[in-house]
């Protein structure tokens, strides 16, 4: 039979199928933070239950952390008790940790690739909607539960239902300024976002193939967004060449045999899926949002749609907007850069490669958040601090920051936001914030300009 990507994968992780139920899956990783641990270790530690594998799972500290004195005790109670808590926990299962401080601390969707525990073929799980960005490497990850985060603790694996398949082909060209982040944004905001409720969604065409890992990363890690489980997009010689050399990526011959196996996780010629888009990068332009979900995007210079959903009045109401109006002129005060979805290497050089020698507006705060420890030495070593800092933008230390209000990097009420995560929810960045999400070049062209403005005539 022809199988996607998607069945290779799965298949080749399931330990039993309950007949007419669901299967039983093993998960090869699985990734912890501090939010969604806590009731898990507290419930097997209630049932007396030890954890099966703690050698493959792996923890850091990233949504609650501070970025800004990371050395200092952290002031929030909250945020510092749910550290430390995971710290404890970690320590008494045997858990690798990196904590604050550690070189390898990070966002949870950042270390895991740059490290080598990401790899193609993996089944790989955490409690964290944003887990589908590892589907980049051709794995099969997907967020989970906390009531789940205990099973996997418990058993090393997950009673599922196996979603339904989905494919998303992108072909062509795609325009000057146009980023991985404005292809998903486009597709979201063309699809809806329940368009993937219920699957896993392959990415495939030419525009996937010629992206970078980084690249890859930003779409999968916003699958979520349209209701997906996850996304994924097979391995090739990129996804091989990102990994070989990392810290715990497989080496010399193992890595040569591994490669041979990854070179089989291709969905077959004629594999059938439950549904199917194509699209045209013809068609695609640097995205915005304008309202309160990440499908309410419009190209740079576009007006604001008129709709018939009521949901669309809150989202205007909120956010400041009318129907019909254009955002170009807008003015914006903060400009947040980091967050899961594009806080990689790729993306500060892309930044930096545009403010280089330019000055920030003065009505404009900038955040410069890294994912992790090892992108902020990798800016350091490259001399971006230095381009950041000249044009006036702030660099904090790694971490979740102002891409959700858990920790001190929040934007004040009724502030516009320009922001490179990924959700732009009622709230998200700070009670009344209104976010809009946009790729990091078009963030960092607003914010030397101050207000909206379509950067794509200034490309040389
Ligand atoms: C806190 C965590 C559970 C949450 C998620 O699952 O995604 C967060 O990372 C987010 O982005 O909203
Ligand atoms: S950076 Fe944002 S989206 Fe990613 S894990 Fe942290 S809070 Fe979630």
């Amino acid at each position: 039979m022809k199988k996607t990507l998607f069945d290779k994968v799965w298949d080749a992780h399931v330990v039993e199928s309950i007949p007419n139920g669901p299967d039983i899956l093993y998960i090869d990783k699985h990734l912890i933070h501090e939010v969604t641990s806590p009731q898990a270790f507290n419930e097997l530690e209630q049932r007396d239950i030890p954890i099966f594998r703690p050698d493959k799972i792996v923890a850091t500290a990233d949504h609650n952390t501070p970025t800004l004195n990371q050395h200092l005790p952290i002031k929030d109670d909250m945020s510092r008790k749910q550290i430390e808590e995971l710290t404890a926990n970690c320590k008494k299962n045997n858990i690798e940790f990196y904590g604050l401080g550690h070189k390898y601390n990070g966002i949870v969707h950042v270390i895991a690739p740059e490290l080598g525990i990401t790899q193609p073929g993996m089944t790989i799980v955490c409690g964290d909607s944003h887990t589908s960005t590892h589907g980049a490497f051709g794995t099969i990850a997907f967020g989970i539960g906390t009531s789940q985060v205990a099973q996997v603790f418990a058993s090393q694996s997950l009673l599922l239902e196996k979603p339904m398949k989905m494919r998303i082909n992108v072909n062509g060209t795609l325009k000057k300024g146009v980023s991985p982040k404005d292809v998903i944004l486009y597709i979201i905001s063309q699809l809806g976002t329940n368009s993937g409720t219920g699957y896993f969604c392959e990415y495939a065409g030419n525009v996937f193939r010629e992206m970078s890992m980084e690249g890859r990363m930003t779409v999968c890690n916003m699958s979520i967004e349209m209701g997906a489980r996850g996304g994924l997009i097979a391995p090739d010689e990129t996804t091989y060449a990102y990994v070989a050399g990392r810290e715990f990526a497989p080496k010399g011959e193992e890595l040569t045999a591994k490669i041979a196996h990854w070179e089989t996780l291709k969905t077959d010629e004629g594999a059938v899926f439950d549904k199917e888009y194509d699209i045209d990068a013809n068609d695609i332009a640097p995205m915005i949002t304008y309202g309160t979900n990440p499908g309410m995007g419009i190209k740079i210079g576009g007006t604001i749609p008129e709709t018939i959903e009521t949901s669309t009045d809150k989202a205007l109401a909120y956010m400041g907007f009318e129907y019909g109006q254009s955002l170009l002129g807008t003015k914006i005060n903060y400009i947040f850069i980091g967050s899961c979805t594009n806080s990689r290497i790729e993306d500060f050089r892309t930044v930096a490669g545009y403010i280089n020698g330019k000055k920030k507006a003065d009505n404009v705060t900038a955040l410069i958040v890294p994912g992790s420890r090892q992108v902020a030495d990798e800016m350091k070593a490259e001399g971006l601090y230095k381009i950041f800092e000249e044009a006036g933008f702030q660099v904090r230390q790694p971490g979740c920051s102002a891409c959700l209000a858990m920790n001190d990097d929040k934007i004040p009420a009724e502030e516009y936001c320009v922001s490179t995560s990924n959700r732009n929810f009622e709230g998200r960045q700070g009670p009344g914030a209104r976010t809009i999400l946009a790729s990091p070049l078009t963030a960092a062209a607003i914010a030397i300009e101050g207000k909206i403005i379509d950067f794509t005539q200034n490309l040389n």
